[in-house]
């Protein structure tokens, strides 16, 4: 593969610091998305600037959505709908945004229009079928346009019929997120029950967190059924403010725990809503120091000095979990992480990327189906150069190889745009 620009990160002596996160993608595009559903207007605080989210605001504008930046700022005042799109005929370019693409799929399917939705040529090997599976039982009619149960897809409008309706749950959390975040649009009462074992189960938090904030109440039961009472209208909260993102946390907190210095994260702590917070436990079970505060996390490393290695469950932190896996280069000893299988379904099969890339490191890595293990070498190998897959995560997670006293190379290192345009420099800003 030949790549046009490259980073070498110089070995990292120590970091220290703070960091102000971006805002959270997945907070950023659900919020959009339910704002514009809303009748009357929202603004939405502290959004997210990266390519997912620009995605979504050129699909809402593409839907005769009004937006409003508020001058430089990050804030945006959303125009909503009422549950009805302008326009009634929309190509979409979706890019990679699961959280764009899938939510717009589900809100689309009911809204009596023709659409086409597509993205990069990822996007169209990312599967999707579990979702339009479940709209066609509700009614939708949704065709694919080129590998069946896969994007690109053209949207016709429904013609509304069962008012139960089954999902998988097991291939990604995002297509219950749609469903979730959809079906108020059919004025009805509709059960969805989750067929499987649900994967990413956090997400769906998140998801029922902001509908209740935007008038939505939801019915659980367990994880495996899911009632929204008919009549229910999307109600603007006024205000919404992004939390920073927990899973753009990942990396520097980790690099607190293995890089001889005290990192803090501002914009996540206690209070925040997502599921990735959650990997400052797993760091901690590392033996890492870890601080709380409402609105902040701290990373410092172990008393002892070093990290050691876990066998850990991450289904809950997909995202964050790639971290670890690099984190575990820095451990005492072999880590095992499981029940990571969704991994093979985003940017890339990061779990083929991820083993690939930790043995030019220099580690032993065993890939199974849905985990991975990582034995960390006695001694990093120097000038790797890390093929990043058009994944963000890969980028970012590999940055923290600096902090081994080598010089690491980051191929293509913009792919963090995704999520975290500014991220070599935030990294640049607490290296010492
Ligand atoms: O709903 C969301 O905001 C997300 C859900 C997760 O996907 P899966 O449910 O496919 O694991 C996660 O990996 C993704 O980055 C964001
Ligand atoms: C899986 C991810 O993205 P998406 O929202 O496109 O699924 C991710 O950000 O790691």
């Amino acid at each position: 593969m030949s790549h046009l620009e490259h980073l070498d990160l110089a070995p990292i002596a120590g970091v220290n610091g703070s960091v102000v996160l971006p805002g959270s993608k997945s907070i950023s595009n659900r919020t959009l998305l339910l704002a514009a559903l809303c009748e009357g207007s929202t603004l939405v605080q502290g959004l997210l600037a990266s390519d997912d989210t620009q995605r979504m605001l050129e699909a809402l504008e593409a839907l005769g959505v009004k937006v409003e930046q508020q001058g430089d700022s990050r804030d945006f005042l959303v125009h909503g709908c009422a549950g009805s799109f302008p326009n009634k005929a929309a190509d979409l370019f979706l890019g990679n945004a699961g959280t764009a693409f899938r939510p717009l799929t589900a809100a689309l399917a009911l809204s009596g229009g023709e659409y086409h939705l597509h993205g990069v040529p990822r996007m169209h090997e990312r599967p999707i079928g579990d979702l339009v599976d479940a709209l066609v039982q509700a009614g939708a009619k949704i065709d694919y346009l080129a590998n069946p149960g896969f994007p690109p897809l053209q949207i016709h409008p429904a013609e509304l019929s069962s008012d139960r309706i089954a999902v998988k749950g097991n291939v990604s959390s995002q297509f219950l997120t749609g469903l979730l975040m959809a079906l108020p649009l059919t004025g009805r009462d509709m059960t969805i029950e989750v067929v499987g074992e649900l994967i990413s189960k956090p997400y769906i938090e998140i998801t029922l967190n902001l509908l209740a904030k935007f008038g939505i109440e939801v019915v659980r039961r367990e994880w495996k059924e899911f009632f929204i009472k008919g009549g229910q209208t999307y109600r603007s909260p006024g205000q919404i403010f992004v939390e920073g993102d927990a899973s753009s946390a990942s990396y520097f907190l980790a690099a607190g725990a293995i890089g001889g210095g005290t990192v803090r994260v501002e914009g996540v702590g206690r209070d925040a809503i997502q599921g990735d917070k959650r990997f400052a436990d797993t760091l901690a079970q590392m033996g890492a120091q870890i601080t709380w505060g409402d609105n902040f996390i701290e990373a410092a490393p172990p008393a002892d000095g070093q990290l050691k290695a876990i066998d850990v469950d991450l289904n809950h932190i997909p995202d964050a979990a790639m971290t670890i896996a690099v984190a575990a280069l820095f451990a005492r000893g072999t880590t095992t992480i499981r029940n990571i299988e969704s991994w093979r379904v985003k940017e890339t099969d990061r779990l083929s990327a991820m083993a690939t890339e930790l043995r030019k490191v220099g580690a032993t890595v065993e890939e199974g189906q849905d985990y991975i293990v990582v034995t960390p070498p006695a001694q990093l190998i120097a000038n790797a150069a890390i093929e990043t897959y058009d994944d963000h995560r890969m980028a970012m997670c590999f940055s923290l190889v600096a902090l081994g006293g080598v010089t690491v190379r980051i191929l293509d290192p913009k792919c963090t745009a995704k999520t975290f345009p500014t991220y070599f420099e935030e990294l640049a800003r607490i290296s010492n």
